[in-house]
């Protein structure tokens, strides 16, 4: 198994007003990110496009997982030699597009594409389809990530069905307002420790018409405890996560004492 350290880079960014701002800016970040030693960088939900920018915006803006937005990703993951984390509008064949988060590996290879599955409020029904497909793990430089978008971490459910499957962090690109901070005090860590996992919460900030971002951008670790947090602007958040982190947490709560003989009723 590779015990190798995973330096994480969390980019912190109010909304561009177009897509070719939004992937100008990412490259730049991705050009810092690396020159300060992360491997993989994470970027808020929708955040090539903006999130509260109506549906018929959302529907214009929406591609295939493979698409131009895509492959301008895979350009500044090449050119930097850094994985990406990125959200975007993925076109739907029959309806309103998908809210999906898709990584991008430092070889330009597409690695991951997942889409959210718990839709926040009017704004996310007016704007897009559910996923229906549950979060999976996939594994890169031997660790093994995961995938949620914003809403979906508030349910104890997705953490805990990553952890079972083995996950090691979770990646979360997000879009919280500033009203619901106890996400990233109090969500995110408790997520953290009661799976014994890392999890990487990458917030928007600044605003959107009648949106206002809170920012707080938060790395927890395997035990609860706040590794690394923004502030309520842009930043970019660094974190470094280690397997010793992990194998200790787990020594200290190991998941030999769960009782699933007993939850029955919790799998409905
Ligand atoms: N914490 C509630 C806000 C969730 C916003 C979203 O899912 O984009």
């Amino acid at each position: 198994m590779n015990t190798e350290p995973l330096t994480l880079a969390l980019w912190q960014t109010p909304y561009a007003a177009t897509p070719a701002e939004a992937l100008q800016g990412l490259d730049d970040e991705a050009a810092q990110a690396r020159a300060q030693g992360a491997q993989l960088l994470v970027c808020p939900e929708m955040g090539l496009t903006g999130y509260a920018i109506g549906a018929e915006r959302v529907q214009a803006l929406a591609e295939p997982a493979d698409g131009a937005l895509a492959q301008a990703v895979a350009g500044t993951a090449q050119r930097h030699g850094i994985a990406v984390v990125y959200g975007y509008p993925e076109h739907h064949p029959q309806g309103k597009p998908f809210n999906a988060v898709q990584v991008i590996g430092p070889d330009g290879a597409r690695l991951m594409n997942y889409r959210k599955t718990h839709l926040y409020g009017g704004l996310d029904h007016a704007q897009f389809s559910a996923g229906d497909t549950a979060p999976q793990v996939f594994e890169w430089r031997g660790w093994r990530l995961g995938l949620l978008i914003c809403y979906d971490v508030e349910f104890p459910e997705t953490v805990r069905l990553l952890a079972l499957q083995g996950v090691d962090a979770v990646l979360v690109p997000t879009a919280n307002m500033a009203a619901f901070d106890e996400v990233q005090n109090l969500l995110v860590p408790a997520r953290a420790c009661e799976n014994r996992v890392f999890v990487a919460y990458a917030n928007a900030c600044g605003h959107e018409p009648g949106m206002h971002y809170g920012g707080l951008s938060t790395v927890a670790g395997p035990e609860g405890g706040v590794l690394s947090r923004a502030g309520r602007d842009g930043e970019l958040l660094f974190a470094t996560l280690t397997r010793e982190a992990l194998d200790g947490a787990r020594r200290s709560s190991p998941w030999s004492a769960r009782r699933p003989d007993l939850y029955g009723p919790l799998a409905v």
